[in-house]
């Protein structure tokens, strides 16, 4: 199937936790267009995770929309949900071998995951072979998962991900723990996905020149998108309630409660310290 779009408005998620509650989203508003790359980037705990796992219709928000092409996750059925995770939505988790079965073949692999779109919309699914030559897996068919190196593990990773031909491929820390050349060729497989299938692609990621390469890198920062990458700049982001986030190495200067006064002058937008 060609790309899904993804839009977030206002989205909140609460974990409800022993030792007390824990806000990991807190007003997401993001606009993905159908076919676009973006990296998701930002601190260790800001809700990258948590964004993803809604994406991928493994959690529904505590409150606000996320939108799937034209599905609202948190209204529609269990059972909706759960074609959609079969089919629709592809989602490889931080850690190839974990999406994966080791001692079965390459194509045994794939073959599993495609079960469920064989069943529900054939039409779209592609031939084992053909997903193992978009990936630049030719001839590893036959291959045990647990003999792979580690690129090839993580691209057959990425293989079963889009195995059912899904519109929405969902990545967490695809190039983690590989060396330059392992990771250019996961880069590459990836920006091959996008190119001849439309596929939307999200990737969680630590790593700058992942965010830099996809070309659009969303700075999520305490359960919000803090600011964002595009083409080596960074921008500041307005959210639908109207805030912006000051990026952290002015925020250093300025704390809480500071009064701040606002001029629009000529398209210029400026802060004033008082
Ligand atoms: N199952 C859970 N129960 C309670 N709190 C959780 C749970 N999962 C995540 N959190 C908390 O939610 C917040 C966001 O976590 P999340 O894993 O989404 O962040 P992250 O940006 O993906 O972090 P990392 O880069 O370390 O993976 C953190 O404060 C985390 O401790």
């Amino acid at each position: 199937m060609t790309g899904l779009a993804v839009r977030c408005r206002r989205v909140l998620h609460i974990y409800r936790a022993e030792g007390g509650d824990v806000v990991a989203l807190s007003g997401v508003d993001l606009d993905i267009a159908a076919g676009e790359k973006l990296a998701l980037v930002g601190p260790s705990g800001s809700g990258k995770s948590t964004l993803i796992a809604l994406l991928s219709g493994l959690m529904r928000p505590s409150a606000g929309q996320v939108r799937i092409g034209p599905v609202d996750i948190g209204r529609v059925s269990d059972a909706e949900l759960a074609r959609m995770r079969g089919t629709d939505l592809g989602v490889v988790l931080q850690g190839a071998r974990r999406n994966l079965l080791p001692y079965a073949s390459v194509l045994s692999n794939i073959w599993l995951a495609q079960r469920r779109a064989v069943q529900v919309r054939p039409a779209d699914v592609e031939r084992p072979e053909r997903i193992l030559s978009l990936l630049g897996l030719v001839g590893m068919g036959h291959r045990r998962v647990r003999d792979l190196p580690p690129g090839a593990a993580q691209r057959v990773a990425i293989a079963v991900g889009v195995a059912a031909s899904p519109g929405l491929l969902l990545i967490d820390e695809p190039t983690s723990r590989l060396d330059r050349e392992a990771r250019d060729e996961v880069l590459d497989a990836l920006d091959t996905i996008n190119r001849e299938r439309g596929t939307t692609i999200v990737a969680v990621t630590h790593d700058p020149d992942v965010g830099a390469r996809l070309g659009r890198a969303v700075t999520i920062r305490d359960g919000r998108v803090g600011s964002e990458g595009r083409e080596g700049r960074e921008f500041a982001v307005v959210a639908s309630d109207g805030t912006v986030q000051l990026p952290p190495e002015v925020l250093e200067n300025v704390p809480p409660g500071t009064l701040l006064v606002v001029e629009q002058t000529d398209g210029r937008l400026s802060l004033l310290i008082e």
